[in-house]
């Protein structure tokens, strides 16, 4: 049925007009051919839609509607009372001339029901689409009353370049691109950029960008009139732009009404802008055409559609709008001098389509409904005015400033000279940077050298993102341009130039990457090395440290043998003084015990000890000095031993000696004593003589003299022990340190033997040099060795010596 419906109302209606032949006859209300003024600039055309499915009542249709042959005219019926017909009678009605007033029309192009989508498209949208490409500023207006195919004719239903049912923008978006890929003109660049917006109670927003919203119509010298902050979208195919159409679509404000399953409800404008650079002889021209394709709001009447409430509320704002753009079409007829452009959004936007420097076609959309009679002729006669608007169309070119190829092409200029300065400054970064390591190196500083490092790493990498993005720049840029006759990326002179700049610029931060590369692995060998010759050096002066502490200990260990050697030298002069002097005393008893008939130890054996030499001796200057070793130590300690050996047997020979001449001393001083005391007594107890009495005076003072030296040398040789004994008592010997330092003698090892023997010997020499000082001493009488002294002397040495 539904395939039927509108053949039959179609024929239907053909019968019924075709009997008057609106074009032959006399019409009652005629739109004379003469007002068909030529102006190419401003283009009137009328759509007539199909009938909707609603409209066919009973299978049929009555149209108000018949375009003349020619597609130049178009007449409207206007029947009387026809609501009252009968039915039966409606046949008759419709074909009585006295039923109707016919209402004749001229305009650029009326479309019948029949014509399909790329009918319209090819016989009128495209001569405002090639305008835009010519450089002129294009528009395309869909007027009518809501319902009557206004989104239908401007956008279609499905955006692909197969569906037949797509619509004038869908189709301006592949002319253009096929254009740009069919111009023979090759060194064409073209830039094709779109927006699309709303107007929606009088609030226009950005259907490419739900953010942008109640955005400001602005009008400056170099733009003219644009609307601020509205998106525009590069786009380099169709299917791009179809993308952008759906996704704009989606957002636009529309609503089911009771003439509209889906109705706008706002006005949509679809800017597309195409710019395009043309170089001849080192020239370059620009031209910036701008097509706007514009889908109005439907004008509809309030007591026909029913609305209320918010749809009211949009009712009101759309035809306000439209009335604002009738009053523009009348003050441009009417030549005012002011044109209320700004009473409206819409009007104010189009401008420059209205009345200005534009291409515009305006397509008035009509419903053949009788239903829709007067919306229909006021749609028509809305368009039949607006044929008298003149506007002077020229081509925007040389637009230098303006044109935003013009204003990439100064981008891309300056992108390239800041890449090749970043390429210097790389280069000269790298030699600054060789200075600097050359520097650091001679200075060794390993912190440095890192922050160096570091800080060239970072700029490296600061430097490698401009890079990216400067590339990623011109890439985008690029792009986003477009050659005659193909797709800018696609054209052989596009990509040989890209490959190139590519190939150059790829080899020129390759090569500085390698650069950096071996600069930075270079750096970090260096690092390397100055951290290990670091180290080297942090061991090298432990070892110093280390060797300097054994020197000095080893010099204060010589310090002290050479003091230890002097000491011992000076104890072994002294002890071969009082051995001289024992040897001395010795051989005097020697000679008075022979003469007693005694026996003697063998003092050419002692001699010959004292005298043997120890090994490594050096005299110089009459000094002798020992080079002491463990083994001369050993040699003197097994001297010492045997002298103290030789010693203890002499002592006790001495002593036997000794003890003998004390008996012997004894007895004769006693036998003196007495013989005296006798001499004194038999003096006394004869008769007084003086000189008798003399002489017992003298030996009474002779024997005193005799007991009081006894009691001198006694008292004398008590205060020597003394002496010796508090020497001893102050002798570190007899501190737990020394009696310690002793005892573990016998266990030194090889290192620290020097350092005990040392030890050993000090003490020892401080014990006996106190005690020869004290024996030394010119304040004390001469020593005389009798017993006691050599049994304390013997003592003394044993313990010295223990
Ligand atoms: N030439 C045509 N051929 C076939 N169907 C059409 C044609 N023109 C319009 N239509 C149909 O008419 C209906 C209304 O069309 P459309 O929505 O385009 O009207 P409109 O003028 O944009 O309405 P509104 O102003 O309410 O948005 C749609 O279902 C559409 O498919």
């Amino acid at each position: 049925m539904n395939t039927s419906f509108p053949k039959m109302s179609t024929s239907s209606l053909s019968q019924t007009t075709s009997q008057t032949n609106f074009y032959d006859s006399s019409p009652m209300s005629s739109y004379s051919a003469k007002q068909l003024t030529s102006n190419d600039n401003f283009k009137v055309v009328v759509r007539v839609r199909p009938p909707l499915q609603r409209e066919v009542i009973d299978g049929r249709f009555i149209s108000t509607i018949q375009v003349s042959p020619d597609h130049k005219k178009i007449c409207l019926y206007e029947y009387y009372n026809i609501d009252l017909v009968d039915p039966e009678h409606l046949e008759e009605y419709l074909n009585n001339p006295n039923s109707y007033t016919m209402h004749t029309f001229s305009f650029d192009y009326v479309y019948d029901q029949d014509n399909t989508q790329e009918e319209v498209y090819d016989n009128t949208a495209r001569h405002a689409v090639l305008s835009a490409l010519q450089g002129f500023n294009a528009t395309i207006m869909a007027y009518g009353q809501t319902g009557t195919g206004k989104t239908y004719t401007m956008e279609g239903f499905k955006y692909n370049c197969i569906d037949p049912q797509r619509g004038i923008i869908p189709r301006a978006i592949e002319e253009i691109f096929k254009h740009i890929s069919n111009g023979s003109n090759e060194s064409t660049t073209f830039m094709v950029r779109v927006s699309y917006l709303q107007i929606y109670n009088e609030v226009i927003s950005d259907l490419l960008r739900s953010d942008r919203q109640n955005l400001h119509i602005r009008e400056d010298k170099k733009r003219g009139v644009f609307v601020e902050g509205l998106s525009e979208w590069a786009v380099r195919n169709p299917s791009e732009i179809y993308s952008l159409i759906q996704k704009g679509a989606q957002s636009r404000a529309t609503a089911s009404t009771k003439m509209n399953d889906v109705s706008s409800r706002s006005h949509a404008v679809f800017i597309i802008i195409v710019e395009q650079m043309t170089e001849i002889d080192n020239h370059k021209s620009i031209k910036v055409g701008k097509l706007n394709l514009v889908d109005l709001a439907g004008s509809e009447r309030v007591r026909v559609t029913g609305a209320t409430g918010r749809r009211l509320e949009e009712s009101k704002k759309i035809n306000q709008s439209l009335s604002c753009l009738g009053n523009v079409i009348s003050a441009l007829i009417e030549q005012k001098t002011h044109i209320p452009y700004r009473d409206s959004k819409i009007t104010r936007l189009l401008e420059d389509s209205l009345g200005g420097n534009c291409k515009t076609t305006m397509m008035g959309m009509i419903s053949p409904a009788i239903d829709a009679f007067l919306e229909t002729l006021s749609s028509v006669k809305f368009a039949n005015r607006a044929k008298n608007i003149k506007n002077k169309a020229t081509i925007n070119e040389d637009v230098d400033q303006k044109a935003l190829l013009r204003k990439y092409e100064c981008e891309l200029q300056r992108l390239r000279k800041e890449l090749s300065e970043k390429n210097k400054t790389i280069v000269d970064s790298s030699k600054l940077s060789q200075l600097e390591e050359d520097k650091k190196r001679a200075e060794q500083d390993k912190n440095a050298a890192m922050a160096a490092l570091e800080a060239r790493s970072k700029q490296f990498f600061i430097e490698r993102e401009e890079k990216k993005k400067l590339e990623e720049k011109i890439r985008q840029i690029n792009s986003q341009m477009l050659i005659g006759g193909c797709n800018i990326e696609n054209s052989p002179q596009f990509r040989n130039a890209i490959e190139e700049q590519q190939k150059l610029i790829r080899a020129q931060y390759e090569k500085k990457i390698t650069e950096l590369e071996k600069e930075r692995s270079q750096l970090e060998e260096d690092k390397v090395q100055v951290d290990r010759y670091k180290q080297l050096t942090l061991k090298q002066r432990d070892i110093m440290i280390a060797l300097t502490t054994r020197l000095n200990e080893r010099d204060e260990t010589i310090v002290q043998l050479q003091d230890e050697l002097d000491a011992y030298d000076r104890i072994h002069r002294e002890t071969e003084t009082m051995l001289d002097q024992k040897i001395q005393r010795v051989q005097q008893l020697e000679e008075y015990v022979n003469s007693m008939g005694g026996n003697l130890p063998n003092v050419q054996q002692i001699q010959s000890i004292r005298q043997s030499k120890i090994k490594d001796c050096v005299t110089q200057d009459g000094q002798e000095t020992y080079n002491i070793t463990k083994e001369n130590l050993q040699d003197y300690e097994s001297q010492i031993e045997q002298l103290t050996l030789i010693n203890q047997e002499q002592d006790q020979e001495i002593s036997r000696l000794n003890n003998l001449l004390l008996n012997h001393e004894n007895s004769n001083l006693m036998e003196y004593v007495k013989s005296s005391v006798d001499n004194i007594i038999d003096a006394l107890s004869q008769p007084n003589d003086g000189l008798k009495l003399q002489s017992v005076a003298k030996d009474l003072i002779s024997l005193q003299k005799i007991l009081s030296g006894e009691q001198q040398q006694s008292s004398h040789a008590f205060s020597n022990i003394q002496n010796i004994v508090h020497s001893r008592k102050e002798s570190p010997m007899h501190t737990n340190q020394s009696k310690k330092s002793l005892n573990n003698s016998q266990n030194y090892d090889d290192d620290e033997q020097p350092r005990q023997l040392n030890n050993f010997y000090t003490f020892s020499n401080k014990s006996q040099t106190s005690s020869m000082k004290k024996q030394k001493d010119p304040s004390l009488p001469k020593p005389q060795i009798n017993v006691q002294e050599i049994i304390k002397m013997r003592e003394v040495k044993r313990n010295l010596y223990s």
